[in-house]
């Protein structure tokens, strides 16, 4: 039962107990309440004998403090209530956020190529704060107001048969359109929901892309599309208001037949004596305050048949397979052994097929080869960003697929060709190489990485805060930073995707500069696009169409005449290109 409330609610164990406990309290509270209707019936009761026998006595103190009882069982169902729902399920959505954000720390890279950002983000954002509401409101009333609905009408069956019929058909009825409801109602919400994704996804491409929208001339075309965008999600929330509603109204309109038919079949009863004035008075009281509940949940009912797909949704993220492994990694030295090693994005679609190179401690190993060669990805099979179909990677003897993906990446330090920067000041974008470091290592970081001297043009020098990914850096500043990063850092291996090929001549000796004092004694793998970059390399490794075609030094693969060979001519012909 609870590991089947966990999965049906992607709870945590807890969440799942603390769920069947706010269920629980629900139906108490309501059944609590309904007993301030059993007083009112004896208290009616009394008044109709003293109507018809001046005689008759009762204490009305005794009812007052029936009454006074009653309410106090209210006030404390209600603070039970309270409790079990509201607080448990704001711990319960931190503890839902805080698992979310851990399992997306240790997923492949594999999950976030399958997955949409904006998907992502609102199942973080948008998801859990509607199950933050689902757990707190609507579940517990919805399964209360069933639980003390069924409840009272045993007791009605077991007060007076007849009558409880009449009082009761309505309920089953109103749950079968409820369920009838039900699947109509989740295809629209999956429907809208999707609709609201593609919004969603619409509006951040756009704001992501103003730049290359106004430099092609395309934002006028681009808004219309968002504008499309945004009708078509209007008219999808309108017809799934509108069906919602109809299931809804036409529900509680049955459960109000609930009142009519007690009326006319009581009356009935009691004229040819079947009932007394008293059991028709209780059914009167009863079918007006029986219905309530389950009429305030109906309410919420599109509101709990949508949890099913964002429930879905977290699930995806909580069944992810992670990476495992070891939390020790003392290999015997930082050579790169690819033995055999076969890998593919998508099932069916090889990118790598049986490649097999070293790359050893104090060298630096180029990987070159045509675009789309798998130079990039065999950079990331390195840092484990992905898990093999077949070979392995070894480090100083170690394969890599049995150590712990964050304590491997402990020993990289990455320079991507595409920088990522922080909104924050130089001296925290450079600080994330190590978060322990003291200013002063940072400083000796980014002046061996030539930070200096553009950064003491800066307002405020190493504090100055540098704009959105860096937008008030230039691309060699920027990577310069990223170098500064990596020498904090002082990783064992260096993974380098050619930092310098878009920039400028001068902005390039800088950081070639710069490069060469963070390779210094390291095991360095090298994505090249220009063979003269890699004209000094140790060992290159030409890859293409996923395959080794050649390797050794420059000058043998020149003396081989292959596929080096072939890239050297190009190159040079296009460097003697002239407009
Ligand atoms: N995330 C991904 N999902 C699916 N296919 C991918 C992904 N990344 C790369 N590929 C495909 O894998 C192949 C190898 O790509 P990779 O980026 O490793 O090549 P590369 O040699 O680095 O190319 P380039 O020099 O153009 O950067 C290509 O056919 C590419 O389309």
């Amino acid at each position: 039962m609870l590991e089947k409330v966990q999965k049906k609610f992607a709870l945590t164990k807890l969440g799942a107990e603390n769920l069947i406990k706010a269920c629980i309290s629900c139906t108490i509270s309501y059944i609590v309440i309904a007993m301030s209707i059993g007083v009112l019936y004896f208290f009616t009761c009394d008044m109709l004998k003293l109507l018809a026998d001046k005689s008759y006595t009762f204490s009305v103190g005794v009812y007052i403090a029936e009454f006074v009882v009653v309410f106090a069982l209210i006030y404390i169902a209600h603070y039970i209530q309270y409790n079990m729902t509201f607080l448990n399920t704001y711990t319960e959505s931190a503890r839902l956020r805080i698992n979310v954000a851990e399992k997306l720390r240790k997923f492949p890279m594999s999950f976030f190529s399958k997955r949409d950002l904006s998907d992502l983000t609102t199942t973080i954002l948008s998801d859990v704060t509607y199950m933050e509401q689902a757990l707190s409101h609507f579940i517990p009333e919805f399964v209360g107001s069933i639980a003390s609905t069924v409840l009272l009408s045993i007791g009605m069956f077991m007060f007076d048969f007849k009558m409880a019929l009449v009082a009761v058909w309505c309920v089953p009825v109103s749950i079968i359109l409820i369920l009838l409801a039900k699947k109509k109602l989740s295809s629209v919400s999956h429907k809208d929901r999707d609709i609201q994704l593609i919004r969603t996804e619409k509006i951040q491409e756009g704001l992501e892309t103003v730049r290359d929208l106004k430099a092609s001339n395309y934002t006028e075309q681009y808004l219309k599309e968002v504008d499309d965008a945004i009708d078509n999600c209007e008219k999808s929330q309108i017809k799934a208001e509108l069906t919602n509603e109809l299931f809804v109204v036409s529900s509680q309109l049955v459960l109000r037949l609930g009142i009519a038919t007690v009326v006319i079949f009581g009356v009935k009863y009691l004229m040819a004596g079947e009932i007394t004035l008293e059991v028709f008075m209780l059914f009167l009281i009863v079918a007006s305050r029986l219905y309530d509940p389950l009429n305030a949940t109906l309410q919420n009912l599109a509101a709990i048949i949508s949890c099913e797909s964002r429930v879905d949704r977290l699930n995806n993220i909580n069944d992810y397979k992670l990476q495992t492994g070891g939390d020790t990694f003392e290999p015997e030295n930082y050579d790169i052994e690819f033995e055999d090693v076969s890998f593919s994005y998508q099932p069916g679609k090889p990118v790598l097929d049986d490649v097999s190179f070293t790359a050893k401690q104090n060298e630096i190993t180029a990987l070159i080869g045509n675009s789309g060669g798998g130079k990039t990805t065999c950079a990331s099979l390195i840092a484990r960003f992905y898990d093999l179909d077949k070979g392995r990677i070894k480090i100083g003897g170690v394969d890599i697929a049995t150590v712990d993906p964050e304590v491997l990446l402990s020993k990289f330090s990455i320079v991507f060709q595409d920088v990522v920067l922080f909104n924050n000041t130089i001296f925290e974008n450079i600080r994330i190489g190590k978060k322990d470091a003291t200013d002063e290592e940072v400083k000796r970081a980014a002046e061996l990485a030539f930070c200096d001297e553009f950064v003491k043009n800066l307002p405020e020098g190493y504090d100055t805060v540098i704009g959105e990914n860096g937008s008030k850096l230039s691309g060699g500043q920027r990577q310069r930073i990223s170098i500064a990063r990596a020498i904090l850092k002082d990783a064992p291996i260096i993974l380098l995707d050619e930092a310098s090929a878009s920039l400028d001549v001068e902005s390039e000796t800088y950081v070639q500069k710069a490069l060469s004092k963070l390779i210094q004694n390291k095991t360095v793998i090298m994505i090249a696009h220009r063979m003269r970059t890699v004209a000094n390399a140790s060992h290159l490794v030409v890859l293409e169409n996923g395959r080794v075609a050649e390797e050794g030094t420059s000058g043998q693969l020149l003396e081989n005449n292959g596929l080096y060979k072939h890239m050297v001519d190009l190159q040079s012909m296009s460097y003697a290109w002239k407009i």
